[in-house]
């Protein structure tokens, strides 16, 4: 079974959160997997469910918001409730990034995030402002951004929870990722005999295999679909 991390794993990471491309080809080749997999594919991400359905996986299988929601093959839905203090954390990031040239805020179903990739002299201020916040949310550090969380939940859990319902339970998962959220992930596919793949430069990881970026990942994705012999 295939597990996939979205943005800097299937797609190339953007400047800003809503510009990366997802094209048509890269749709069909994973609905096509999902098909050849017989429903044991499943993307694995940071963003919210509704997030990767407007990019058009909406027929796929998806642990979402850091494995705090997911959907399932028969289309059943699942996750938790978003916490009060949200909002005030929401509040504060609002504040902060008004006025700032490139310091985007990104509002999250379940959870508050700010984005420094435009703005890097800002990423001090903008982590310890999500510390100060935080509360008893889950602190998420991200590539060039920061997020606060529902907590209790990460990659790990995600992919336990998924491994827990018909038809990914009692397969072997394999998990693609690249960033310091996909170790969890990584770490809880090697207790179910599966492996980890990093995507990107090579770093102290828990991954078992590594592909340079997303291009060899949907080059590898795409030689997965071509006719045996
Ligand atoms: O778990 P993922 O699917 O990898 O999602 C992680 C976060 O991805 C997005 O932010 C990252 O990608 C942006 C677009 O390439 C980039 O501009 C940003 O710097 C990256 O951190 C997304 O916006 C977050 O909500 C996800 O948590």
């Amino acid at each position: 079974m295939l597990l996939l991390d979205f943005d800097g794993t299937l797609v190339p990471l953007a400047e800003r959160p809503e510009g990366v491309v997802v094209t048509r080809e890269l749709i069909d080749r994973m609905n096509r997997l999902s098909v050849l997999f017989e429903g044991r594919l499943a993307l694995v991400s940071g963003r919210a469910i509704e997030v990767l359905d407007d990019f058009g996986f909406e027929g796929l299988s998806i642990a979402g918001s850091h494995g705090a929601e997911w959907r399932l093959p028969d289309g059943s839905r699942d996750g938790l409730d978003r916490p009060d203090e949200l909002d005030e954390a929401k509040a504060a990031f609002i504040k902060f990034a008004n006025g700032k040239d490139g310091v985007l805020f990104e509002d999250k179903p379940l959870g508050a995030a700010l984005h420094f990739r435009l703005a890097p002299s800002f990423a001090d201020a903008s982590i310890d402002l999500a510390k100060g916040v935080a509360g008893d949310l889950h602190l998420q550090h991200g590539h060039d951004m920061i997020e606060v969380r529902v907590g209790g939940v990460n990659k790990g859990t995600a992919i336990a929870e998924l491994m827990s319902h018909a038809p990914f339970a009692g397969f072997r998962p394999i998990f693609l990722g690249d960033d310091v959220t996909d170790e969890d992930g990584f770490a809880r596919v090697g207790d179910h005999g599966g492996h980890g793949i990093l995507v990107g430069r090579i770093r102290d990881t828990r991954a078992s295999y590594h592909l340079s970026d997303p291009n060899a990942v949907n080059a590898w994705l795409a030689r997965a679909l071509e006719p045996a012999g």
